[in-house]
């Protein structure tokens, strides 16, 4: 009798599944003899394993913890107060990740942790990590509701939570906030609105490129009171004016002729958005722009770098990530004429909409 082989539930990505005939060569290439292997559901599955591991290191300051030339577990135990076995498991582990590289009975950061979580390199990726431990990780553990309700599941921020997530917002928004400002004409414009404009991460290079703008950013009364002393002692003191108001409920100023929306449609339901957009069309001036900068949803999978958006964006307020083609219908419905829709470098890409002719908006 023919023995037949036993799956194994822990299989290596890209090794046979069961004991059906020899390993192939690393790297991609024919599937392996005995089909399909759980690897790749077992890796995504325990992904928050690892996650949680990363966060650990970060909220000790691990990678920053190891100098160069390298740290053993007991240097890295003393220098981030773990006991010495935590030390070994997790330098251990994170190894095994990439992340940190084994050199003896010494560990030495990886070229990208420390390039990025080490403090030491061109961007420091800590605060979005330590966003994504404190608030992300909990909001996630709620996700089956979100799913099922498409309501929020982030609770309320302290202070220290919001000051974490606007970091970690404008860590990842400056590169586009710099693109727009170098590729969008702003020239033709007098005065700018920044709608939901954290903590002025796309208002500042605007206004710095553009010396004859002058503006207003509204922003959660929470989040302007972080906000606006910062501004006061920045040389756009004159130039901005930095308001707390719910954008969906309080008064909304007049006379900006660039209204930029940025980061923000992609919150909120759809019912929210055209519910905005018709506020914003009642306070633009006729020779007015709205500017809406987002990770759109304009191909047939995610950017790589946006994969985790439409499911955080509905954590945090029963958001998603949009397409062109629906937004250009709430625009319809809200006054406004679709004008274009520019590419930035991506995932970001800019939907410009003018003022529909009154009484144009479809319902
Ligand atoms: C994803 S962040 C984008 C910030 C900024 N526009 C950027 O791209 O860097 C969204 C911002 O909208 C603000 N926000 C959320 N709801 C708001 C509301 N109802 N009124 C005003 N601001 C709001 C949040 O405080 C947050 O700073």
């Amino acid at each position: 009798m023919t023995e037949r082989p036993v799956p194994r539930v822990f299989a290596v990505p890209g090794q046979p599944s069961a004991d059906a005939g020899p390993a192939p060569d690393d790297g991609p290439g024919p599937a392996p003899a005995g089909g399909p292997t759980p690897a790749r559901i077992t890796e995504a599955a325990a992904g928050f394993m690892l996650s949680k591991l990363l966060f650990v290191a970060t909220e000790v300051d691990l990678f920053a913890a190891i100098p160069p030339e390298g740290a053993t577990p007991q240097t890295i135990a003393e220098r981030c107060q773990l006991p010495e076995r935590s030390a070994s498991t997790l330098s251990y582990l994170l190894a095994a990740a990439g992340l940190l590289e084994r050199d003896g009975d010494r560990y030495r950061n990886a070229p990208d942790t420390e390039a990025f979580l080490s403090g030491r390199g061109p961007l420091d990726l800590r605060p979005i990590l330590r966003y994504w431990d404190t608030v992300s990780y909990a909001s996630w553990g709620r996700a089956g509701t979100a799913f099922r309700t498409r309501q929020a599941v982030r609770g309320e921020l302290s202070p220290e939570q919001t000051q974490a997530y606007e970091s970690a917002v404008a860590a990842v928004t400056a590169e586009t906030a710099a693109d727009l400002a170098r590729t969008y004409d702003f020239s033709r414009h007098r005065r700018l609105l920044d709608v939901g404009g954290g903590i002025g991460t796309f208002t500042r290079p605007i206004l710095r490129d553009h010396p004859r703008l002058t503006g207003t950013l509204l922003e959660l009364p929470e989040v302007a009171s972080m906000v606006g002393p910062d501004i006061s002692s920045s040389e756009f003191a004159q130039r901005l004016d930095v308001r707390g108001a719910d954008v969906f409920t309080d008064p909304l100023p007049n006379g900006h002729d660039a209204i930029v929306v940025a980061n923000f449609l992609h919150l909120f339901s759809p019912e929210h958005n055209i519910a905005l957009l018709t506020r914003l069309r009642e306070v633009a001036p006729p020779d007015g722009r709205l500017l809406l900068v987002d990770w759109w949803r304009d191909g047939p999978t995610p950017h790589p770098s946006a994969r985790f958006a439409a499911g955080e964006f509905l954590m945090i307020s029963g958001g998603d990530t949009y397409r062109p083609d629906e937004v250009a219908d709430w625009l319809a419905a809200s006054g406004w004429r679709f004008v274009s829709h520019q590419p930035l470098p991506p995932p970001a890409g800019l939907i410009v909409a003018e003022p529909a002719e009154p009484g144009a908006a479809s319902r």
